[in-house]
This record gives structure tokens, C-alpha cells and sequence, in this order.
């Protein structure tokens, strides 16, 4: 593909995660990587030079842009380089015309940035949220131990005890560590806030939004595979990728189950007042994952945050009904915003007036109101907010 083939694709590739954001349909991740399966006369170059071309424009745009072109304008407009490849010439887009919208920048679109002020993220750490991430990886204690494993990249010690820190992009997929479940691809703030539960063998814990397991098989690995681990979600799909993860690390305490929205309670009926610890993962705007998902900031609005706070605070007092008396609460989101975070244990602890929050003693973060709080300019992880409670 010739240079401005390659930005008349990604203008393209635009134009559908555009549409997707609006329609709530599918990342951008999987948008690019359909494009390029059925265009097979892309290289290995073209894709990634098309990939990288795509993200930078996202990362431009801070609200949603109207059209693809419009976002690759903004991009254009600090690069004199990529402006003069729109020359018509070839599969290459059309010249600039004079006057042609161009897409506004900025963070994120306006009441959002206010929202992320309100939550004192702003300036220097309002842009790290669009940096783009490392790759974290947590040595699996259940086959291996960072300090022995051989990897044919060695990476940096990070803060959690069995992270490993590599550079953006390297492909540990095809590792044998990897495919032997020695390793498992983990943010180091995601390790973080999992280990703030202190799962311990022989346990009774519940992982309440267990997704694909992400956490749950690092509570496994927490608990030594000893005790009962119960992972729950509404969504089939992504709680059926959790089995052949939890085959590959090695994790044989994980049950599943699948839970109906809004009748959670019913299906949990026989754990109610019985497990030792609670992680609540809560679902959430996930601006604390804009690193990874810089589309993220065009899908959310208000409406939207607020049907996210009041599930969070419904799973809350959910997780607080499955606890036995001195059992333990850990409320996690992967978010910046105060109503998903500080705000929202706050109003745990007023709904619950004979519950309080534990102080954490998490290797980075900064206290906010009852919990911790990480954040990618700060402490280089993904943003999460987290807070432990306990019956008093
Ligand atoms: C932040 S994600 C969890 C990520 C997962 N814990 C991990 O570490 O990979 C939140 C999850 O909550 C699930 N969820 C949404 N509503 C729920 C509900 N009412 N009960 C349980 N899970 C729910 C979503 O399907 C989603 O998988």
C-alpha cells in the first residue's frame, strides 16, 4: 500500500468505529483487525502502519468526531507530513478543501472532561489517560515464580510482587510461558487491586463480576488453589472464556456461574451470609482504561454513567448480603471518576452505618475518601479506584 493508501484506510477504518461508538457496537480493536482479514493485500507493515495511524487519530479526538476524514484532519493539522499525502493521487484521499471540518481535540468530549476535573484529573493527568499502555504480565505462583522464570524477553520487575513490565505491543501470545499458563497478560494496577482482597487458602471468595477471569485466576493464585472460588456474571460469553483459561494456568477452585440481571440474588441464595471475601469488579465507564480503549470516551454519556453508578451500588449491597459476619468487601472499578469510586463507597458506608472501609496498604495509589485510587500519570498503571469494607 502506498502512504496515502494507507490513510484513506484508516479514514475508513474510522468511519466504522464512529459508527460503532454511536451504536454502542463493536471496539475498535476488532473493527481493525475484520478490515484487515478480508483485505489480504495488506502486509504485516501496511496493518500496523494503518493500526497505528487509526489510534493516533482516536487519541486526537476528544469528543466524537462526525466522520473519519474529519478525525484524520485533526491529526493533519499538527503534521505537515501526513496533510501532504491527501493528493487524490491513487487510492489516496482527496486533497484538503478549504474550510472542510475538521474534528475538535481534546481529552475527552466536554462534560466528560469536566466530570474527570470534578474528580481532580486534569492537564498532565487527564492526557496520560490516552498514553499508551506497557504490557504487564503476572508470573502464574500456581507454575512458576518471577524469580526463576526464564522469558525469551526478560521484563522489568514491577510493583506487584509477580508482575513483569515489557514494552507496548510485544507478543507474548506466542511464548511457551505463555501458552503453558506460566504467565498471564495483567495490568500491574489490576494485580494491585486484586491483591487488596487478600484471598487466602482454604477460602470461600466470590468474584461477582468475574468477566473472562481476569481477576478470578489471580485470586486463585492468591488462595494456592485451596478453597472455593465462585465466579459470577450476566454476560454468557465472556464468563465462557473463563474455562480454558483457568485449564491453562492451572486453576482447578473456579466454579462459574451465570447470573440474571436483576435476579443475581436468587441464584446466590445458598452463598447468602457464607463467603469470607466478596470482589465486586464492577462494571463502570472504564476511564481508567482509555490507554488500551481510547474509543471508550465517544460511547459513555451521562445517562449511561448513571445506569453504571447505580448497578455498582445495587451489586454493592448484593456482595454485603453474601458475606459472613466478619467476611470482607472488595469494591473495584477500573475508573477515575469519583461517582464510581470515592463517591460511590461513601454512599456504601452511609446505606451500611455498622460497616467500615479497611485502610489499604496498596504499593502505589493515593488514598481517596474511603478507598485508593491509581492512576496512569501517577503510578503508570491503568485507573482504578478500590476499597475494602469490613462489618464493624
Ligand atoms: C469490569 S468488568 C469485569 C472484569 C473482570 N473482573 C476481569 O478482571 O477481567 C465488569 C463485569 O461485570 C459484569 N456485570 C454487569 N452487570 C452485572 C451484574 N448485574 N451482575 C454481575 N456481573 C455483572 C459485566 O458483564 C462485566 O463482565
Amino acid at each position: 500500500m502506498t502512504p496515502g493508501a494507507r490513510v484513506q484506510a484508516a479514514i475508513e477504518i474510522l468511519d466504522l468505529v464512529i459508527a460503532a461508538a454511536r451504536a454502542n457496537g463493536a471496539p475498535a480493536d476488532r473493527i481493525v483487525g475484520e478490515w484487515f482479514r478480508t483485505r489480504r493485500f495488506a502486509g504485516s507493515k501496511d496493518r500496523r502502519a494503518v493500526r497505528d495511524l487509526v489510534y493516533a487519530a482516536i487519541r486526537a479526538c476528544g469528543p466524537v468526531p462526525i466522520s473519519g476524514r474529519a478525525a484524520m484532519l485533526r491529526l493533519a493539522q499538527d503534521d505537515p507530513s501526513l496533510a501532504g499525502l491527501f493528493d487524490g493521487q491513487g487510492h489516496a484521499p482527496a486533497p484538503i478543501a478549504a474550510e472542510e471540518p475538521v474534528a475538535a481535540g481534546g481529552v475527552a468530549p466536554p462534560w466528560l472532561e469536566r466530570a474527570l476535573a470534578e474528580s481532580d484529573i486534569s492537564g498532565d493527568q487527564a492526557q496520560a489517560l490516552l498514553a499508551r499502555a506497557p504490557l504487564d504480565l503476572r508470573v502464574n505462583t500456581l507454575k512458576a515464580d518471577r524469580a526463576t522464570l526464564a522469558l525469551p524477553q526478560p521484563g522489568e520487575p514491577g510493583l506487584a510482587p509477580q508482575s513483569l513490565r515489557l514494552p507496548h505491543g510485544t507478543q507474548v501470545e506466542s511464548w511457551e510461558a505463555y501458552t503453558t499458563g506460566q504467565i498471564e497478560v495483567q495490568d500491574i494496577g489490576s494485580q494491585l487491586v486484586c491483591a487488596a482482597l487478600g484471598a487466602q487458602p482454604g477460602e470461600l471468595v466470590i468474584d461477582l463480576c468475574a468477566g473472562a477471569g481476569g481477576k478470578t485466576l489471580a485470586l486463585a493464585a492468591a488462595m494456592d488453589n485451596r478453597g472455593r472460588l465462585i465466579a459470577t456474571d450476566t454476560d454468557r460469553a465472556r464468563l465462557s472464556r473463563l474455562e480454558p483459561r483457568a485449564w491453562r494456568a492451572g486453576v482447578t477452585i473456579a466454579e462459574t456461574r451465570l447470573l440474571d440481571p436483576g435476579r443475581e440474588a436468587e441464584a446466590l441464595a445458598d452463598l447468602a451470609g457464607q463467603a469470607d471475601a466478596v470482589l465486586v469488579d464492577a462494571p463502570c465507564s472504564g476511564t481508567g482504561t482509555w490507554r488500551r480503549s481510547p474509543e471508550g470516551r465517544w460511547r459513555l454519556t451521562p445517562d449511561q454513567l448513571a445506569r453504571y453508578a447505580a448497578v455498582q451500588a445495587r451489586l454493592l449491597d448484593l456482595a454485603a448480603s453474601l458475606l459472613r459476619p466478619d467476611g470482607r468487601l472488595g469494591f473495584v472499578t477500573c475508573s477515575l471518576l469519583d461517582v464510581e469510586g470515592a463517591g460511590q463507597a461513601a454512599g456504601f458506608l452511609a446505606r451500611h452505618p455498622d460497616w467500615s472501609a479497611q485502610e489499604l496498604h496498596l504499593a502505589a495509589g493515593t488514598s481517596r475518601g474511603p478507598g485508593v485510587r491509581l492512576a496512569p500519570g501517577r503510578d503508570g498503571t491503568d485507573g482504578f479506584f478500590v476499597a475494602c469494607f469490613r462489618k464493624t
